[in-house]
């Protein structure tokens, strides 16, 4: 038996469609997981087994969140890394997350992805690249089971310690053989190809910085044999582009296209630092890119020239980071600061609320390879959040509803429709005890932050 969901009479349904439609009065109208009809409501059905009215509310697709590390949630705002840029900061946090156990994986995992949620995310990868005490990506893949989200669990490594000139302490690195055999093992076990799977895996050595040059091409091949993307960082900042010079005689571009990493199934985050060759380079192959406002602001890594990398053509998605380096990881509010960050760096109309939301939406389903989500159109995921717009941080703001989305301070969700299931209604999880996971969450990060005195 199928179910039917109906979302009718909003005050606009922004669809992201291909003539980019804002339907004022709009409905969507749901059959088990996929959208069947967007329009007017009046032309739409007018019942279903659930009816939301969203009178007074926006509706846009469920934005996608193409970079974070959830477990980071538990080391916001360390004193010792408050201050530092990107290298200054791993070092001060690496032996904080060596402390890492499975059960602060899960609980950490469920928390930042409660928190995306609310922030109208539907679809997020995460970048897992430390493994100490047992810890798994089984461990997150299980939170985001629990919650309901829709979940690209890429398996991150790091191989090369200090001793070997890495960043990272010996302690806190794998073995090469041992990550490459783990990363197959959760590609047979997990990686569901299909259109609207809730459930991707991606393979994804951390960094130039902390991985070999071999495990990023064996990674290349792994990931290829399999069908399966390909992510890491890359040209975060200035240390980041001289480790490179220095390590390879190479800018990160030339690193990535030398070692396999360019082409559609492939994104890096941050790229802030990426020349101007590297841009044409990624526009030709496709390659995508995870921008990180929030973080590159944070660490003063800089301003990564998004306009110029979207009129060249490359793919370019939002992503918070991890909690540690954007500590208030709001996917709607890492929208508004895409917007304002590239007027900052390229003047006022280097970008639009509109073109800022098209990036989260679109943009990220495109980075993260897919062609079933960031849109709300007959055939899509039923992916799609409700915004209030009675909130008193809209006021003044209704004559255009979709710039105030943007424009005005960070909303919260009213509903979240993830899959066709309703994980949100009426500002309230339906699938988790939110209040008990931050009461676990908020022990277990206070354990982390006392055995780091
Ligand atoms: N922003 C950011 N950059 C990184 N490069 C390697 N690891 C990290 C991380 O955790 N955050």
């Amino acid at each position: 038996m199928s179910k039917t969901l109906l979302i009718k009479n909003a005050r606009v349904v922004v669809t992201m469609d291909d003539a980019r439609r804002e339907i004022a009065g709009g409905a969507v109208f749901i059959r088990d997981n996929v959208i069947e009809q967007v329009g007017n409501s009046a032309d739409l059905p007018q019942t279903a087994d659930e009816v939301i009215d969203a009178g007074n509310h926006v509706v846009i697709p469920g934005l996608v969140n193409t970079h974070h590390h959830m477990y980071q949630s538990l080391t916001r705002v360390i004193p010792a890394a408050q201050n530092g840029e990107l290298f200054n900061w791993l070092t001060n946090l690496y032996p904080i997350w060596a402390n890492l156990t499975p059960e602060m994986i899960q609980v950490s995992t469920l928390t930042a992805m409660a928190e995306l949620i609310m922030s109208g995310c539907t679809t997020s990868s995460d970048h897992l690249y430390i493994y100490p005490n047992g810890c798994k990506l089984d461990d997150s893949i299980e939170a985001a089971q629990q919650i309901g989200m829709r979940f690209h669990a890429a398996r991150g490594s790091m191989s090369v310690g200090q001793s070997k000139g890495g960043l990272p302490p010996d302690r806190v690195v794998e073995d090469e053989k041992v990550i490459l055999q783990d990363t197959q093992r959760l590609i047979e076990t997990y990686h569901d190809s299909s259109r609207h799977s809730m459930q991707r895996i991606v393979v994804a050595p951390c960094s130039p910085f902390s991985v070999s040059r071999d495990l990023m091409r064996e990674s290349a091949v792994l990931a290829r044999q399999h069908g399966v993307s390909l992510h890491t960082h890359l040209a975060e900042n200035a240390n980041d582009i001289a480790y490179s010079r220095e390590k390879f005689n190479m800018t990160p571009a030339e690193y990535a296209e030398d070692c396999g990493w360019v082409g559609h199934d492939v994104w890096h985050a941050h790229c802030v630092q990426l020349d101007d060759e590297g841009i044409y380079m990624f526009a030709r192959t496709g390659t995508g890119i995870a921008h990180c406002p929030c973080s590159n602001m944070r660490l003063a890594s800089g301003i990564a020239p998004i306009r110029k990398m979207v009129d060249a053509g490359v793919p370019v998605g939002i992503g918070v980071d991890g909690s540690a380096s954007n500590d208030g990881a709001h996917m709607l509010g890492e929208v508004r600061q895409a917007m304002l960050l590239q007027r900052v760096g390229f003047g006022p109309d280097a970008m639009t609320a509109r073109q800022a939301l098209e990036l989260a939406t679109l943009g990220g389903a495109k980075v993260l390879n897919r062609d079933d989500i960031g849109a709300l159109k007959p055939g899509m995921s039923a992916d799609l959040v409700l915004f209030d717009l009675n909130k008193v941080g809209f006021a003044g703001g209704w004559h255009d509803p979709v710039a105030a989305l943007v424009f005005c301070t960070p909303a919260d969700v009213a509903y979240s429709i993830i899959n066709g299931r309703v994980v949100v209604r009426n500002g309230q999880f339906t699938t988790v005890d939110l209040g008990n996971v931050l009461e676990r969450h908020n022990k277990l990060a206070l354990s982390l932050a006392e055995a780091a005195h």
